[in-house]
C-alpha cells in the first residue's frame, strides 16, 4: 500500500472451478472508507472475488484480511460485512421494518432497541414512511433501499455490493447511484462494488480495479485509468479510443498506411497500435487555409457518419491513404452540426503528437 494502511487486504487469491482458473493470484488493498469498484467484462471473475471475500466461495490459495484480522478461512457470518445483490432478496411475507430487523433479531416482535435501529436505518435510506408495507407494495428502487438498510443495520465494517443497480431502470438507477454514494461517504463505510457498467464505476468509485481473465489489469483512480491506461486491454475497455495500426519508421515516427505520423512518445516496438481519444482529434475545413498541410500530423479525411448524443456528436471520418483507418471525433453539438450536412466531404484532421499513445500489449 502506498501511504495508508490497508483496511481490506486481498493477497494472492486464486480460485479454480475444476481446471478453470477464475481468479489468478489476485491482490488488492482497500483503504478505510473508500469505495472501490471491480469493473470488467462478463466472466472476468468480479463476482467470484466478491464471493471469496464474503466467504460464499472458499479460495484455493491466498489470504484475506479485514481490519488486520484474517477472515479468509472464517465462516461467512463471522466476517463482519453487509452484502447487497442484484435481486433484492427481501422476505415477501415480512414488512419492510421486519425485513430490516431480520439481521438484528430474527423475531417478529421487535425489542425497543432493535426498533430504534430499524427506524434509523429506514430514515437513512429515506423510507421511514413505508415501514409497514410489504415488499410487493414497493418499487424496485425502494426494495433495493430496504435491502441496503438491512445490510447496514448491524453496522458492518465492510459493504459488498454485487451489481446492486442492474435490475433497475435507467432513471432510478441514476438516482440510487447518487444516493448510495452519498450514504457511503456519510457513513464512511469501506465498500467494494462489482459492476460491468463503466459509467457507474467512473461516477461512484474512488478507485477502480479493472479485471480481465481472473487478473487485475489496473487499479487506479478513474481519471488515471482514462488518461494513463496500463495496457492495451484497459485502453480498449475504458472509454472510446481510436486505434491506428502502425509500423515504426523511426523512434518518433510511425507509418500508418502511406501516412507518416509523428509521436511524442518513443515507439519501442517495430509495430503495434497507436491510441488517440476522440475528444483530442482536431478538425479544420479544407480550402480555408493551406497551413495544416505544412504542419505535422494534419491529414485529409472524409466525413462518413455522425451520431447525435444530446450535448455531443460522435463524428466518423475515414483517413485518406491510411488503409481505410476510421477516426472518431467527439464534438459539442453546436460545433458538430455543420459537419452533418456534408456526407463525403473532405476535412483536415489533426492527430496531435502528444495525444498519441502506445501501451503495453497484454500477454
Ligand atoms: N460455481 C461455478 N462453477 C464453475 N464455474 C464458475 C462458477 N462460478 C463462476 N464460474 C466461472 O468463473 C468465471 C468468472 O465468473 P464470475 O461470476 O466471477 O464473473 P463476473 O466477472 O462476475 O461476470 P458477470 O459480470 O457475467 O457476472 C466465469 O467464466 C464463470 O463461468
Amino acid at each position: 500500500m502506498d501511504d495508508e494502511e490497508a483496511f481490506l487486504s486481498i493477497e494472492h487469491v486464486t480460485k479454480k472451478f475444476g481446471a478453470f482458473t477464475a481468479l489468478d493470484a489476485v491482490s488488492l488493498e482497500l483503504r478505510a472508507g473508500e469505495l472501490v469498484c471491480l469493473l470488467g467484462p462478463s466472466g472476468c471473475g468480479k463476482s467470484t472475488l466478491l464471493r471469496c471475500i464474503a466467504g460464499l466461495h472458499r479460495q484455493d490459495e491466498g489470504r484475506i484480511f479485514l481490519a488486520n484480522r484474517e477472515i479468509g478461512q472464517l465462516p461467512a457470518q463471522q466476517r463482519d460485512y453487509g452484502m447487497l445483490f442484484q435481486s433484492y432478496a427481501l422476505f415477501p411475507n415480512l414488512t419492510v421494518e421486519q425485513n430490516v430487523a431480520y439481521g438484528l433479531s430474527q423475531r417478529r416482535r421487535l425489542a425497543p432497541v432493535v426498533h430504534k435501529r430499524v427506524r434509523e436505518m429506514l430514515d437513512l435510506v429515506g423510507l421511514g414512511h413505508l415501514a409497514q408495507r410489504y415488499p410487493s407494495q414497493l418499487s424496485g428502487g425502494q426494495q433495493q433501499r430496504v435491502a441496503l438498510a438491512r445490510a447496514l443495520a448491524p453496522s458492518p465494517s465492510l459493504l459488498l455490493l454485487d451489481e446492486p443497480m442492474s435490475a433497475l431502470d435507467a432513471r432510478i438507477r441514476e438516482q440510487l447511484r447518487i444516493d448510495l454514494r452519498n450514504l457511503q461517504r456519510k457513513l464512511g463505510i469501506t465498500t467494494l462494488m462489482v459492476t460491468h457498467d463503466q459509467e457507474e464505476a467512473m461516477m461512484m468509485a474512488d478507485r477502480i480495479a479493472v479485471m480481465d481473465q481472473g487478473k487485475i489489469q489496473q487499479f487506479a483512480r478513474p481519471q488515471d485509468l482514462y488518461r494513463q491506461p496500463a495496457n492495451t486491454f484497459v485502453a480498449d475497455f475504458i472509454g472510446d479510443s481510436n486505434c491506428l495500426f502502425y509500423e515504426r519508421l523511426d523512434t518518433y515516427v510511425a507509418q500508418v498506411g502511406e501516412l507518416q505520423v509523428h509521436t511524442a512518445m518513443p515507439l519501442l516496438q517495430p509495430n503495434g497500435r497507436l491510441y488517440v481519444r476522440p475528444e483530442q482529434v482536431q478538425l479544420a475545413p479544407v480550402g480555408e487555409s493551406r497551413r495544416p498541410a505544412l504542419q505535422k500530423n494534419w491529414f485529409v479525411a472524409h466525413f462518413i457518419d455522425g451520431i447525435f448524443l444530446g450535448r455531443y456528436y460522435k463524428l466518423f471520418f475515414q483517413l485518406e491513404r491510411a488503409d481505410q483507418t476510421q477516426i472518431e471525433v467527439l464534438l459539442p453539438a453546436a460545433q458538430a452540426e455543420p459537419y452533418m450536412q456534408g456526407l463525403g466531404k473532405k476535412y483536415w484532421l489533426h492527430l496531435p503528437s502528444e495525444a498519441l499513445a502506445v501501451y503495453k500489449e497484454v500477454a
